[in-house]
């Protein structure tokens, strides 16, 4: 315990030797001390790059929060410590790489939504919300679904949504008129709302009901797809990204909701980093849109609302296209 809080004062005031012996006899570097913070987060907040990349390197969770719910990489990003930011940011990176890996070899990807595609959910003016008062999909993001609309639009033709939720983005893709407008969706209760309000009877929309993963064999090729579900994960979300090689054609646009832990500042940035870095493996420049959310986003939006999905400023909307067909 005394080697312990004795790390976290090393860490501090950044004296390297002195973190490597502790370390070295034992001290506990995920040790958290009085006020909630580790030493990899003392280290962080005072930019000290070396001390920081000595306490990854002996095992330190890059993601433990701190009771304010700000990670080590918070701590550097807001006080601008470039390197130590660069440091912690490689890890979690690498780190989320490795735990996909395992993921995926362990095949534990999948059927993960079934649960909500059982339980029923409520339509409001501004929510749709799941049985646990969680939000499935919510009015304020208007704008940014208009957003991605137009992006996936910009080259007109075919176009492929997966998942209706509240219909915004699908309303914005008809001001487009695009020659066929595909959505997939997978919620029984949504897509008889669909169905009651005319979406089954508009001349270029084609609706399929089911889950993307079962639907796959009646998709085609798109010139602009969309994706945004609910009660999924983000393994789910690489596993559709590897199916858009197929989806997309290959001068076709691709986009999809940007919720990667919206919770947390660093962490968003971790996950749209190994995100554009993951589409670049498969062959897609992903381009990050910011789009300043802030103003819309007052506290009432939340009110009755369990989980409280994002607490960003701003929001990076992606573009990703293939990158042989943009050279
Ligand atoms: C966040 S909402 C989509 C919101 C939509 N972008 C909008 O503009 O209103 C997610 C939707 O995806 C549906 N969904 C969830 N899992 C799905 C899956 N595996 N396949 C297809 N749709 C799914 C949900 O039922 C829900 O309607």
């Amino acid at each position: 315990m005394e080697e312990d809080h004795q790390l976290c004062e090393a860490a501090k005031s950044g004296d390297i030797n002195k973190v490597k012996t502790l370390i070295h006899s034992g001290a506990d570097v995920s040790y958290f001390d009085a006020e909630g913070l580790t030493p990899l987060m003392h280290a962080s907040k005072h930019g000290h790059a070396l001390v920081v990349k000595t306490l990854l390197e002996a095992g330190a969770p890059w993601n433990a929060l701190s009771p304010s719910n700000l990670s080590a990489g918070d701590f550097a990003m807001d006080a601008g410590y470039q390197e130590a930011f660069d440091i912690l940011l490689n890890a979690g990176i690498q780190t989320e790489l490795v735990l996909g890996n395992i993921a995926r070899k362990e095949n534990k990807i999948g059927d993960c939504n079934g649960d909500y595609l059982d339980d029923r959910v409520s339509f409001s003016e501004d929510k749709l919300m799941d049985s646990n008062s969680k939000a499935i999909m919510m009015a304020w993001e208007k704008p940014l679904m208009e957003a991605h609309a137009k992006a996936v639009c910009s080259g007109g033709g075919h176009i492929l949504n997966i998942g209706f939720g509240m219909g915004l983005v699908d309303t914005a893709i008809q001001q487009y008129a695009p020659v066929t407008h595909t959505i997939v969706e997978a919620h029984p209760e949504v897509y008889e709302r669909m169905l009651s309000t005319g979406w089954g009877e508009k001349d270029n929309v084609k609706i399929i009901f089911g889950r993307w993963q079962d639907i796959l064999p009646q998709l085609g090729s798109y010139d602009g797809i969309f994706f945004d579900t609910y009660g999924e994960y983000y393994e789910d979300l690489r596993e559709f990204h590897q199916h858009l090689p197929l989806l997309l054609k290959p001068a076709g646009i691709y986009s999809f909701f940007n919720g990667l832990c919206g919770g947390n500042a660093f962490f968003h940035v971790v996950y749209c980093n190994l995100v554009s870095l993951e589409l670049e493996n498969i062959g897609y420049s992903t381009q990050l849109i910011p789009l300043p959310v802030k103003d819309c986003l007052g506290e009432e939006v939340w009110e009755g609302v369990k989980h409280k999905y994002w607490q960003l400023d701003t929001y990076y909307l992606p573009v990703c296209q293939s990158i042989q067909h943009s050279e």
